[in-house]
């Protein structure tokens, strides 16, 4: 098979004052950029405290990015920041080749991973409101997108895409997917509800992107020794789109459900955050937030920073919160094993799991009491629900009902009051 070419980019960045964080944002937009396919052969920077309201770098820094362009037979030119769309039209215009900013790179990472049709809905609505706008002048960069749902755009060539589609159809694609994604959502709804039904607590793995979230739920699931399938986990940025739900029983039969879903980075488009916001919605309801951070990355202070951010974005408030410092097998600090509200594991190796499952179990379990209750013969029902979502110490009979000893939550505990022995 012939190995697809790379494409080459100059990646532009400008520093404004007291950002400490900007080499850091360079280096994370090389790893964007190579999570599409494109190779970095050049960066330029400068430090500015206005921008150029045209070509958003000065003239002097165009012409520079033009001549390494040329030097380095780039295909293309890449900027830390969203760009305005007449800044992307005139820079395009003098530089002759395709301009992308930060949102268009992470919208085209998050297109190619989208899997399902929520996903993939939802990228589509992120990109129609980034084009919007920028109508007039965009090249190539959307033909970059590979997954979405062909919400008419993507197969066409790039000259094509520039002239053809107008406003007003876009707007009308926009309306199209938000009715679908309303449909979706209220399934999504429906399946939230049907888990609260069951009254198990609910655990959220959130973080920045490559903190490890799915390492650390498959080797929940392993400690918990259930035949399951291993959730997606690769080294690569946004490797979760999608919210996966997995439900733990532990050895001592205790119960929780477990979900991961999209990791967070710098500059996520504020367009990909609220047509995500149903998935990432999942943690506001959890009982207990698991927040991952790759402590072995000198920037982890930046990125809880950036993951506390988004979650208040979504509006994530006053659930209880156990910070998990990951790989801390490559963090060359010495470290507590747990304090206060950290834990420090290395999920990679399995190292720290049982801790953290304890930590859970603490958290989750805590208003949990032991009852003895009496349920009537007739009522086979509530003996199938205890079965299933508390747990059963003891059952036994005698001429009036089964007789069990259990533990479940307080809320379940009033509920069944009426059956106290
Ligand atoms: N050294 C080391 N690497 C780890 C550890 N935990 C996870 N990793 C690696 O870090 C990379 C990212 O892990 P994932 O579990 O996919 O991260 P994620 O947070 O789910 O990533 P997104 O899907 O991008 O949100 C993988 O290559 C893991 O093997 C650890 O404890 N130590």
């Amino acid at each position: 098979m012939e190995q697809q070419k790379r494409d080459k980019a100059i990646l532009v960045g400008v520093q404004k004052q007291l950002d400490h964080h900007f080499d850091y944002e360079m280096e994370e937009l090389e790893n964007l950029a190579a999570a599409i396919d494109i190779e970095t052969v050049g960066i330029v920077t400068q430090n500015l405290e206005r921008i150029h309201a045209g070509t958003y770098v000065g003239t002097g820094k165009v012409e520079e990015i033009g001549l390494l362009f040329e030097a380095m037979e780039a295909d293309l030119v890449i900027f830390n920041d969203e760009l305005s769309p007449s800044q992307i039209r005139n820079l395009e215009a003098v530089l002759e080749c395709e301009v992308m900013d930060r949102t268009m790179l992470i919208l085209a990472i998050f297109s190619r991973r989208a899997k399902t049709r929520e996903a993939k809905l939802q990228v589509d609505l992120a990109q129609l409101q980034y084009m919007l706008p920028r109508l007039v002048g965009l090249r190539a960069s959307l033909s970059r997108q590979g997954g979405g749902t062909g919400g008419g755009f993507k197969n066409r060539g790039a000259g094509e895409t520039k002239l053809e589609l107008d406003r007003r159809k876009i707007e009308e694609q926009i309306s199209r997917i938000k009715r679908e994604l309303e449909t979706v959502k209220s399934q999504r709804d429906t399946q939230r509800k049907r888990r609260q039904k069951q009254g198990l607590p609910v655990v959220s793995l959130v973080g920045y992107t490559n903190a490890g979230k799915s390492t650390i739920m498959n080797q929940i699931m392993q400690v918990a020794g259930k035949e399951q399938k291993q959730v997606f986990e690769k080294d690569m940025l946004f490797a979760t789109l999608e919210t996966s739900v997995r439900q733990v029983k532990l050895e001592d039969q205790k119960q929780f459900l477990l979900t991961d879903t999209v990791g967070f980075v710098s500059k996520l488009p504020t367009h990909l955050v609220k047509a995500f916001r149903s998935t990432l919605e999942e943690a506001r309801d959890a009982d207990l937030l698991l927040h991952v951070v790759d402590v072995s990355n000198e920037e982890y202070r930046y990125m809880m920073d950036i993951t506390n951010k988004t979650l208040d974005q979504i509006g994530v408030e006053d659930v209880p919160t156990l910070y998990v410092f990951n790989k801390s097998d490559k963090a060359d600090r010495e470290y507590p094993v747990y304090q206060d509200d950290q834990l420090w594991i290395a999920a990679k190796e399995g190292a720290g799991i049982p801790e953290l499952i304890d930590q859970i179990k603490d958290r989750v379990f805590q208003d949990y009491q032991t009852l003895m209750l009496r349920i009537p013969f007739e009522q086979g029902e509530i003996v199938d629900y205890l079965n299933t979502h508390a747990n059963v110490l003891e059952t036994e009979y005698d001429e009036q009902g089964t007789l069990m000893t259990v533990e479940l939550s307080a809320k379940d505990a009033a509920r069944l009051s009426s059956y106290l022995h």
